[in-house]
């Protein structure tokens, strides 16, 4: 198992921080604080705790993704899985992206616990589902790695992934290297794995950042910088991932079609014409039925589409 432990491996700030604040404490002293204990003693009940609290939420997350995956059967709306180090800011980035003021980014260990799902709207009014996945830890007991691993399991069933890198962080090409090894290891499909959208967070904190690496969008979570070229780039990659297009399409509301698309399609604006009786309604639909559409209406071209943007 050790290969596999170095999988989720190395930065191991924060649990040598919990001993430099021990040391701290301790001040050479062998009992602390009158507990009784011993410096190494609390060292272990500290290690049990941690290990008590990763089972807990690999246990919790377990239940949370099996509910998760009977929703996502119904696969109503693209979903977009957002993963990467703990810390390295994907809660950020998700409630940035979606504007959900319920989510609470913080800086400690495992912020966030649970399997959540927000939805947020793409600049072609798609909507989409952000999972916020358990961060990768460093120095995860290695009896844990397999519950570890299982937790993250769905992400095979995302429509596009997102990987979030702390570029800030001293660690981050290396964790870069174990996430990529870890979803090898998951078997994540090749289409899934290509289509990943690498992001760069965290420019803030480092001046004139610019990635040596092709492929990469420099992001700050925090402040907003190159959010929207992020949107832009899921949505390109949803459409893609699912087959489907974003079109813009004229309605005759004298026949049964506006409510042929909301039972074929997902309509996502309708905007009508009283006058003309018409309407244009934005939708993101599927090559067949839009095949079906374009038989049985006179407004034949669509009068605008999102399809055929360039992939960069
Ligand atoms: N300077 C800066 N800090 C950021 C940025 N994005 C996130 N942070 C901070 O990084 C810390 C962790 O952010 P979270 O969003 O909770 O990280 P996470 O990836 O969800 O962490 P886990 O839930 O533990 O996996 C918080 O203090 C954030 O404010 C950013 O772009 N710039
Ligand atoms: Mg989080």
């Amino acid at each position: 198992n050790k290969k596999n432990m170095n999988i989720f491996f190395p930065g191991r700030s924060r649990l040598k921080n919990e001993f430099l604040n021990l040391d701290q404490q301790g001040g050479g002293a062998r009992y602390i604080g009158g507990s009784g204990e011993t410096q190494q003693e609390v060292q272990q009940r500290l290690l049990r705790e941690r290990e008590m609290k990763i089972r807990a939420a690999l246990e919790k997350l377990s239940r949370k993704r099996r509910l998760l995956r009977t929703r996502r059967k119904h696969k109503e709306f693209p979903i977009v899985s957002v993963l990467g180090y703990t810390n390295c800011g994907k809660t950020t980035l998700i409630k940035a992206l979606t504007g959900d003021a319920g989510l609470h980014p913080q800086d400690r260990l495992f912020a966030t616990l649970d399997v959540t799902v927000h939805a947020g709207q793409l600049p072609g009014r798609v909507t989409v589902l952000y999972v916020d996945t358990i961060g990768f830890l460093s120095h995860l007991p290695h009896q844990l790695i397999d519950s570890f691993a299982a937790t993250l399991e769905d992400i095979k069933h995302s429509d596009v992934l997102i990987h979030v890198r702390d570029v800030s962080h001293p660690e981050n090409v290396n964790q870069k290297a174990n996430v990529l090894n870890v979803l090898r290891n998951l078997r994540v499909p090749d289409a899934l794995l290509s289509s990943m959208i690498e992001v760069h967070n965290k420019i803030d904190l480092i001046d004139n950042y610019e990635s040596t690496e092709d492929d990469s969008l420099a992001i700050s979570a925090l402040n907003g910088r190159g959010l929207e070229a992020l949107k832009t780039a899921v949505e390109r990659r949803v459409l893609a991932a699912t087959g489907k297009r974003l079109v813009s399409l004229k309605v005759d509301l004298s026949t049964p079609q506006l409510s042929w698309l909301y039972k074929e399609a997902a309509v996502q604006d309708v905007s009508v014409d009283a006058d003309e009786g018409s309407a244009v309604v934005k939708v993101v639909i599927g090559n067949a039925a839009y095949g079906r559409y374009r038989k049985m209406s006179k407004y034949r071209m669509p009068i605008d589409s999102w399809s055929s943007m360039q992939q960069s």
